[in-house]
């Protein structure tokens, strides 16, 4: 099933951000938002992940369907790597997390706290949680924050793997994943373009 943005417009503290969004998503791809800081790139991936209401236009293919990570790592500081892992194979009625501790590097630290980790680890951890939710969209907003080089590259492969797995990814990040694979979509808030009707902006 396809995840299908149309014509749409979001908001964020009640001021309008972005409009005209179109994009189709289709399983096994990646779509990468680029675009300068205060775009737009997380509200849109908030109303995405149907945390927020979309202004305007519509969204198929989302719901249940979506697995999302934010900036805010959402940790249980006092649960160990493993139980965190576990709590969200509950939460989302899947099992087994040895794939995705393995995947993330964290067999080593399952039994640690989560509070103890380092940043990046913590990060490691975050995204370790979308591989045990078994949904198939994986919503994901800077996703390599604190990452160093090794961990970006396993953060590469995981992605690489639901994708061949018949996923698919939505992702606002700075830096090149090298996901050849990825395509790309250039947000752009249309306050920032005077003189452009906003009717006529197109932002693919
Ligand atoms: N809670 C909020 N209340 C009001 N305005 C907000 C709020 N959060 C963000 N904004 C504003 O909404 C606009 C879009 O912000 P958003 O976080 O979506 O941008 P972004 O493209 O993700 O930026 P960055 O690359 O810096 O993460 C910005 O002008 C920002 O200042």
């Amino acid at each position: 099933m396809d995840l299908i943005a149309t014509d749409l417009g979001v908001a964020r503290g009640g001021v309008p951000v972005l409009e005209g969004v179109g994009f189709v998503l289709r399983p096994g791809r990646a779509l990468v938002l680029r675009g300068p800081n205060g775009a737009g790139k997380t509200t849109l991936l908030r109303t995405v992940a149907g945390l927020q209401p979309p202004l305007s236009g519509r969204i198929e293919g989302a719901g249940e369907r979506v697995a999302y990570a934010a900036h805010s790592d959402g940790l249980k500081a006092m649960l160990t790597v493993a139980e965190n892992l576990r709590f969200w194979a509950r939460v989302f009625g899947t099992s087994g997390i040895g794939a995705a501790l393995e995947g993330f590097d964290l067999t080593g630290l399952s039994d640690r706290l989560a509070g103890t980790l380092s940043a990046g680890q913590k990060r490691r951890l975050g995204l370790a949680r979308m591989a045990v939710t078994g949904r198939p969209v994986w919503v994901l907003d800077e996703p390599t924050v604190s990452l160093d080089a090794g961990s970006v590259t396993l953060f590469a492969e995981a992605v690489r793997r639901h994708l061949a797995a018949g996923g698919s990814a939505l992702m606002a990040t700075h830096i090149d994943l090298g996901l050849a694979e990825a395509a790309v979509l250039d947000v752009a808030p249309f306050r920032a373009r005077p003189g452009v009707a906003a009717e006529d902006e197109a932002f693919l």
